[in-house]
């Protein structure tokens, strides 16, 4: 057992601090955000992550975590503090690492000699050293920095953490890589120790890499599109070759969230800075850019306008199974709407309020006012519910679909227009003047 210190309560802080606990170390969470800290302190979890408030409250009760904001307090007994606060994008593209060092440099007086400093937030090459730079200029006591980055998903973040595929340690120090290994040592996940730089690497690297099999797929998806195609059928076909590997073959509307989308800017601006222009990751960026305009490029060439339609916006989320609306392809997709005059109303199973637009608890109350209906986020509450009810709450039934939760069989007998991606299978049929018929080319 350790005494462990982790900075920052966002989604990666917050589930490592919890997890840890629950491996059975002493963990103190430290924000600067009061309110955040009070509403741990009373139960609540500040995002929808599964699992993780039942886990913050019975550490709370077993009295292995808890939460503060003074940090001094928090800082002083710790033989390890993760630092996992935000590296969001500057103007740039490149990472902003203000948090990183106000946190390094607020904490550096507290410490004891020879804490062990860990470096969790995603931060470009070269980091770690500014780290102990920033960090030597207030102290005068002797402490190790390794870098060991987070690679777990919103939304199966317990999962991820309990079982990850590999724990990256990047560290100078033998000790200190060892001493971090023994604080993970009750998970059953492979350890890789590197060189701080190589570490940090792995993480940008990991991240653009699943960003260009988005973004491949994506435009393999439009090609298939024009041909006629079925992107379904192909990604699963390139999925059963071992060295593709099925995952991150999804073709949609775009990859969204806080992270694929700052951590390639980053990467790009980290490679310029090395004289290396990173064109295939530019153009990886480029078509995400598109592919988050892609329902409603199909929406304006199907109705021409679409000023003054209502329409059913369903998804918020960036990904099901949260409530993170960051960089969120829905919401650039709401915000287009509005300009192009369309009265967007949205659904979300948890996201309950956004600045942008109404947001309805109830599907079936968005469906039954609106001209047609988008999907941008495969919940299961949307991307199960029966196309009978498209058919039979709405108007006329209209389904731009950016993320293909429906198969082909699905159609069967079904009268609602359906337009998805990387799919253009169906044809319309008209039978009379309200409803349109599809069937299979
Ligand atoms: N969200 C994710 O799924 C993943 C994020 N990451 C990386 O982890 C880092 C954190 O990301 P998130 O948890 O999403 O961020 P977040 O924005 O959800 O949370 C950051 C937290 O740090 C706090 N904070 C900022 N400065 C502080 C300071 N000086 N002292 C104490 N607390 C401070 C903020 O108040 C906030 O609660 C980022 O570098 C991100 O790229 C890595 C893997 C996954
Ligand atoms: O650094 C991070 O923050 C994290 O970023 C991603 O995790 P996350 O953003 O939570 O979610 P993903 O499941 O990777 O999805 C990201 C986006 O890609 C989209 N996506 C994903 C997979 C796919 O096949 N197609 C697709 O469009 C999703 O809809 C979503 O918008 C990585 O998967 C994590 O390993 C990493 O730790």
């Amino acid at each position: 057992m350790r005494k462990i210190t982790v900075i920052g309560t966002g989604y990666v802080g917050l589930v490592t601090g919890t997890c840890l606990a629950n491996l059975g170390h002493e963990v103190t969470c430290v924000d600067i955000d009061e309110e955040r800290i009070d509403a741990l302190n009373d139960g609540h979890c500040p995002f929808h992550e599964p699992g993780l408030l039942s886990l913050i409250k019975s550490n709370l009760l077993e009295k292995r975590l808890r939460f503060t904001t003074i940090l001094k307090k928090a800082v002083h007994h710790a033989e390890a503090i993760f630092i996992a606060v935000g590296t969001p994008e500057n103007e740039d593209g490149s990472a902003d690492l203000s948090y990183v060092k106000s946190a390094v440099q607020n904490l550096s007086p507290y410490i004891n000699d020879g804490t062990l400093i860990i470096i969790k937030s995603t931060v470009p090459p070269g980091t770690n050293q500014k780290v102990r730079e920033w960090m030597q200029s207030d102290s005068g006591r002797t402490f190790h920095v390794v870098s060991n980055p987070e690679f777990l998903r919103e939304g199966s973040a317990l999962h991820d953490f309990f079982y990850g595929d590999r724990i990256v340690i990047g560290s100078t120090d033998n000790n200190a890589g060892r001493f971090l290994e023994d604080i993970y040592s009750k998970i059953n996940t492979p350890f890789l120790q590197t060189d701080p730089l190589s570490a940090e690497m792995i993480k940008y690297a990991s991240n653009a890499f699943l960003a260009t099999k988005i973004s491949f797929i994506n435009e393999i998806s439009s090609v298939c599109g024009d041909l006629g195609a079925d992107i379904e059928q192909v990604a699963q076909g390139m999925g059963m070759d071992s060295r593709i590997g099925e995952q991150f073959l999804r073709a949609g509307i775009g990859f969204g969230g806080s992270c694929f989308p700052k951590d390639t800017k980053a990467l790009v601006q980290v490679a310029q800075e090395t004289g290396h222009p990173f064109k295939l990751l530019s153009a990886v960026m480029d078509v995400n850019e598109r592919q988050k305009n892609l329902l409603i490029d199909k929406a304006l060439k199907r109705y021409g306008s679409l000023k003054g339609k209502h329409v059913a916006v369903l998804g918020l989320a960036f990904k099901p199974n949260t409530d993170d609306i960051r960089e969120s392809p829905g919401i650039s997709l709401i915000k287009r709407l509005q300009k192009l005059g369309s009265i967007p109303i949205a659904y979300d199973p948890v996201v309950k309020n956004i600045p942008y637009c109404a947001v309805n608890n109830s599907i079936h109350e968005v469906l039954s006012g609106a001209d047609f209906a988008m999907i941008c986020t495969e919940w299961p509450s949307i991307s199960d519910l029966p196309l009978d009810v498209y058919e039979n709450t709405m108007k006329e039934a209209v389904l731009f679909d950016g993320r293909n939760c429906y198969a082909r069989e699905d159609f069967e007998g079904r009268t609602i227009e359906y337009h998805s991606v990387g799919r253009q299978p169906y044809e319309g049929l008209i039978t009379n003047k309200q409803s349109i018929k599809f069937k299979l080319l």
